[in-house]
């Protein structure tokens, strides 16, 4: 797979019973080709997510933007200040963020949902992220797998997946009523692991830069199934540079609002992220020495990691 195509790869992960080893086998090379040249891929799973929990998760998140400012403006996180609420005055870029931190976790989910709607909580909202997140999540584990495999790395899988929890960010691309593109999210690499994107309704907007930085390829889904799997900066990391963490940027016209939720796996507290040492060798000098994921990701918030064009490299280039 050589040439860049105007299309992100498609990928079926539907019904990827493991005693099918070919399929299995076959949709492993798929996947470690489109995010060694892509960074992402569209993924479709049938089923994975219910008509009517997408339905009832996307009420909710419209209820929880149409929320108060002051209210939402207690969604802070004072370790990781970026795990918080964004609104249009913090960017010039059209997006509106909650971020629920640690979204597999019913006691986090909760004490999410009584901040927000302080009178009674909201059962169905804490209910249906939950749910929702959880089944994202089989997706992160089942790519993780096939990458780790795909390298030889089976020893360090339960290792991988241990040592990560989710942080789920919903997004509101306010509808710009105009025909122009209007910049949604500014140009970006996402510096965590893995990333997995649901558009929740119709409206597209988010594109994914070809590696040779020269062409941005829509990620259009083909159907409200589908989800956008991309890979983040510390997987490339890990990996000795392998996979590609893509910039990617939302663009949006027209008269209605978009609304995405994403599902980013993150390294937990005090976790070094270190090379393999299967991944270094003659043709794979090491590129990157160990590092503190936290403080990684706090360089990336100074003007020094805001203002380098590859900020890993220079925190951490080998
Ligand atoms: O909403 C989208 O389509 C993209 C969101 C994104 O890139 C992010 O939250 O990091
Ligand atoms: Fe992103």
């Amino acid at each position: 797979m050589n040439c860049v195509s105007t299309k992100l790869p498609l990928i079926d992960l539907s019904n990827l019973g493991e005693n099918d080893s070919s399929r299995w086998e076959s949709t492993e090379i798929q996947i470690r080709e489109a995010l060694q040249e892509y960074g992402g891929f569209e993924a479709t799973y049938i089923n994975l997510i219910p008509l009517e929990l997408r339905k009832s998760v996307g009420d909710g998140i419209r209820q929880l933007f149409d929320l108060p400012l002051a209210t939402k403006l207690l969604n802070k996180n004072p370790h990781i200040p970026f795990h918080s609420y964004v609104n249009r005055n913090d960017s010039d870029a059209l997006v509106e963020s909650i971020v629920i931190d640690g979204a597999l976790s019913p006691h986090v989910v909760d004490t999410f949902a009584n901040l927000m709607w302080p009178d009674q909580g909201n059962p169905t909202f804490s209910k249906d992220i939950l749910l929702y997140c959880e089944k994202l999540s089989k997706l992160d584990k089942i790519v993780r797998r096939m990458v780790l495999e795909s390298l030889g790395l089976e020893k360090y899988i339960d290792e991988h997946i241990n040592s990560t929890y989710y942080v789920c960010r919903v997004q509101k691309y306010e509808a710009p009523r105009t025909p122009h593109s209007t910049l949604g999210l500014h140009s970006h690499t996402d510096k965590n692991i893995m990333t997995i994107l649901h558009q929740l309704n119709h409206v597209n907007g988010l594109q994914i830069l070809s590696k040779d930085g020269k062409t941005w390829i829509p990620a259009d889904p083909t159907s409200l199934d589908s989800i956008i799997v991309m890979v983040g900066t510390t997987l490339r990391a890990w990996t000795n540079g392998r996979l590609h963490d893509p910039f990617h940027r939302v663009v949006v016209s027209g008269d209605e609002t978009r609304y995405t939720i994403g599902l980013f796996t993150v390294a937990k507290e005090g976790c070094v992220i270190k090379t393999p040492e299967e991944l270094v060798n003659e043709d794979h000098p090491l590129l990157y020495k160990p590092f503190d994921y936290y403080k990684f990701i706090n360089f990336t918030t100074t003007d020094a990691g805001r203002a380098s064009p590859d900020p890993l490299k220079e925190y951490c280039g080998a």
